[in-house]
Formats: C-alpha cells, structure tokens, sequence
C-alpha cells in the first residue's frame, strides 16, 4: 500500500485528537483511502506527557516539519494567523499539501495561500475549519455544484451556541459556562473571539465564498456578538414564538451579498432553532435541492479530528492527480470568482425585534405606531407588558417588524428614541424566519 507521509504541528485539542482517532481506526481509514497514512513528524511546542507519540519524530520548532522533505502533507494545527501563516506558506513553497483547521488562517489569508498553492499544484484542505466535525465544505462545494445557492444560514460557533442553550435551559451565568466551554477544548484560544463572534464571522466568509463564488473578504463581513443577550429577551421571543441563536447569515441578492453574524431570533418550530450545546448546523438553500441542512458537533477533539482525518484521506487519494482535476479551493474554479459587492450592513434586508421601555400613560402604543406606519414598515407582532408593581411608570413593549433595509429601520428608531416617552436606547435583534 502507498505511504503517504504526515508532519502535525500543535498537538492541542485537535491535535491530540487527531492522532488518537487516527491510530484507533487506521484499518478503516487505509481500507477507505487506499493509502497507508503514518504521521511521521510532530511539531510540537512543548512536551505532552499525556500523549504516547511512540516512535514519531519530534521537533520543538513546527519549521523543522515544513522542511522535512519526506513530509507530503503538512496538517497545520497550532491555530493563529502570523507563525500559522508562514508555516503554512512556507510549507507549499517546499511543495507540501496542507490540511488546516485554523479558519482565522483561510478567511484573512486564504486568497494569497490558494494562490501560492496553485502556482505549486498543491492542495490546501480546510474541512475543520467550518463548523468542526460537519463536512459542510465538501457538501457546498461537491454535493451542491448543482445548484445556484440562494442563502445559507448556520450556528456555526459551538461555544455561543453551548452558552446560549445554558443560558436559557439552566438559567447559568454567562462567564460560568464560557470557563466550562474552555475547560472543554470548545473555546478559542482567546475566547472573546467566540463570544464577539470573530470566529463566526472567519466561518461565515469561507462559507459565503464558497457558495457565491467570491474572494474571501473578511473585512467586510458584518458582526455582532453575543455578550449583549440578556434572558429577558429571551423569554420574550419565546413568548412571540421564536428562540435567540446566533446565526451567520450570507445571502446573494440583486445588489451584491450580505455577509453577517449577529444574534437573530428563528422561529421556534424550525429544526435549527432547536440546535443546542456544542452542536452547529447550517442550512443553506439551492434553487434545484431547495433547503438542506447539516447538523452535528461544531467543536470538541474528535469531531474537529474526524474532518481533519477526512481531508488527509482526500488528500492521500488525489496525491498522483493532475492538479487541474482537483476540486478547486474555493469551489469555483481560479479565474471564476465574481467581483459582486459585499453590502454594508445598512443595505441590508431583516425583520427586526425591538425592545423598548415606555412610559405607561395612555396614546403611547399610537404615537409609535404612526412613525412604523409613515415609514412604510407594519408590525408582525406585539407585547404590551401590564405593570408588575404598583408605584412602576414605565413598562416594557416588544414589537417584531416585518422585513425591512435597515438604513430606513435605523431612521425609525432613531425617531421613536427621541419621543419623551420612551426611554433610549430601543434594544434591537434581527429577526429571519429562514422559510425555505
Ligand atoms: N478546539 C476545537 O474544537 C476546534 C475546532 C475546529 C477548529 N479548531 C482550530 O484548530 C486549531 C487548533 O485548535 P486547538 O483547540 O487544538 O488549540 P490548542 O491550543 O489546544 O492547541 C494548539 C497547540 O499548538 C501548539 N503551538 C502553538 N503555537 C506553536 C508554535 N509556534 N510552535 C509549536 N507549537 C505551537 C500549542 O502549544 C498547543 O499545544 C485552531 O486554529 C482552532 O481555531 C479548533
Ligand atoms: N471555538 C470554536 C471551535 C470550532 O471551530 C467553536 O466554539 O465553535
Ligand atoms: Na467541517
């Protein structure tokens, strides 16, 4: 059987996980792709005592790996975008493939190492990258090819959705469960980009660009994180039948694509508001299969380890390939991408709900409800909260809006914040109701 030679550098989480699922299921694996597949070099840090690397070779320095010339793959696992990127790059330029799981790595750098990789022939694999154990790139960019896609929408940060499911099931505090998501191996290595939604909006782009055919164009993606939820608003959208998940939602219109992370309230009765814990899912519509959906764990050792494994196999399959007959990077062939615009966040299209705090005293619900009306925009739905103590003055109202861009609905508020009865600011969540 053909050996087909792997250096890991960073032996973390995925790592760890990497070689464990690998030495355990290897006659799986060999008999799948057909090749003998040995982890030979290690770049690693620090020592694990934890880890039996057995005969392996070991260097402290992940640049010995790249330079290893019996090394056909290099599987990037050390996660960052300055030292990841140069080994990276420096391991193409000595003619390796590369296997990453490191989506920070692809959506701010990925244009300059595809291009790096082309003009070598070799591949550059990303599965871990998005949504962990879930094979939503090899299904965007094989199993849909078909299809013009439409939009795609995900819970695509295993830690947000594991702290929201926590939030609202067990009433826990939000830095009690972060600690535990760390304490998982769930959270990056500074968590704040799973909580601000960085690391959403690094999967979202790569999933935008595959589906459309763009460049990767992280700066221009839209986010919004999830420190400002509070279990108030959600009790009130599961009142309006609808739960809080945070979403990356990319969508092709007329004028260009909108690329955005942010809270979004789902309706309730949709299998992906029903997407709990470290799990992910992302459904994502095509005009010839109409919606579909992919679920399973989002973070966590094996799963991440199980698309890592799946891309070193195919990898190990088309190592003989001539490189024009692999699947390009991006989907799309290189010279394919379009140059449609990104929109800015105020050109785009969403129901909205809003949550606002009014005096109680009588016209208050008709003054606001001539501004929505002059501007066009009607309300799907509406709480009206009775007061809950005697000497209160002021009560909660909760309106949900119909579709609207959201230059106009930034107008509105503005215009409802300034009345002397309602008290700034109106607490808003985008509202998509993801109807296939
Ligand atoms: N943990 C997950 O569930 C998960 C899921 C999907 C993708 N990822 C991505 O996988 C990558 C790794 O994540 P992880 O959770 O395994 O992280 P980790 O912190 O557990 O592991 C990274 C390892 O790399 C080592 N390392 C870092 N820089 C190094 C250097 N310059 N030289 C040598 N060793 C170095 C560290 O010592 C550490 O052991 C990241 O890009 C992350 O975003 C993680
Ligand atoms: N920190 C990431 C790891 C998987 O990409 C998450 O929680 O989703
Ligand atoms: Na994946």
């Amino acid at each position: 059987m053909n050996p087909v030679k792997v250096g890991l550098c960073g032996l973390g989480t995925v790592g760890a996980g990497t070689l464990k699922v690998l030495a355990r299921n290897a006659a799986e694996i060999s008999a799948r792709s057909g090749c003998d597949i040995q982890i030979t070099h290690i770049g690693q840090r620090r020592e694990n005592p934890d880890i039996d690397t057995g005969t392996i070779t070991i260097s402290r320095d992940i640049f010995d790996v790249a330079a290893d010339p019996e090394i056909d793959i290099l599987v990037e696992l050390i996660g960052g975008t300055t030292v990841a990127k140069e080994l990276v790059l420096t391991a193409i330029a000595n003619g390796k493939h590369i296997v990453t799981a490191n989506k920070a790595l692809i959506a701010e750098h990925g244009n300059e190492i595809f291009a790096a990789a082309n003009a070598k022939g070799v591949n550059v694999a990303f599965e871990a990258a998005v949504a962990g154990g879930i094979p939503i790139i090899k299904a965007i960019r094989e199993g849909l090819s078909a299809n013009k896609i439409e939009w795609l929408a995900g819970i695509i940060n295993g830690t947000g959705n594991f702290i929201l499911t926590e939030m609202r099931d067990k009433g826990r505090d939000f830095a009690d469960v972060l600690a535990q998501a760390q304490a998982l191996g769930y959270a990056e290595a500074d968590p704040t980009f799973d909580v601000e939604g960085i690391d959403a909006a690094h999967k979202l782009v790569i999933l935008a660009s595959l589906a459309f055919g763009i460049p990767l164009q992280f700066d221009k993606a839209f986010t919004e994180g999830i420190s400002k939820i509070t279990t108030e608003d959600m009790g009130y959208a599961e009142e309006l039948g609808y739960r809080i998940k945070h979403l990356g939602v990319a969508r092709k219109t007329e004028q260009g694509v909108e690329m955005r992370v942010h809270p979004t309230l789902i309706p309730k009765k949709r299998l992906i508001a029903n997407v709990n814990g470290v799990m992910n899912a992302v459904l994502v519509k095509g005009d010839a299969v109409g919606p579909t959906l992919y679920y399973g764990a989002g973070a966590g050792s094996e799963p991440t380890a199980s698309s890592v494994i799946a891309d070193i196999v195919d990898v190990a399959r088309t190592l003989t390939a001539d490189p024009e007959h692999k699947v390009p990077y991006l989907s799309y062939q290189q010279g394919e991408l379009s140059n449609a615009p990104v929109l800015p966040i105020e050109e785009t299209v969403s129901a909205h709900y809003l949550r606002m705090t009014v005096d109680d005293k009588p016209g208050v619900m008709n003054e606001i409800s001539k501004i929505f009306a002059a501007a066009g925009i009607s309300i799907e739905a509406i709480i009206q909260k009775e007061q809950e103590e005697e000497d209160e003055t002021t009560v909660p109202l909760i309106l949900v809006t119909n579709r609207v861009i959201e230059k106009q609905l930034n107008r509105v508020v503005a215009e409802i914040e300034s009345l002397d009865f309602v008290y700034a600011p109106v607490t808003r969540i985008r509202v998509e109701s993801l109807a296939g």
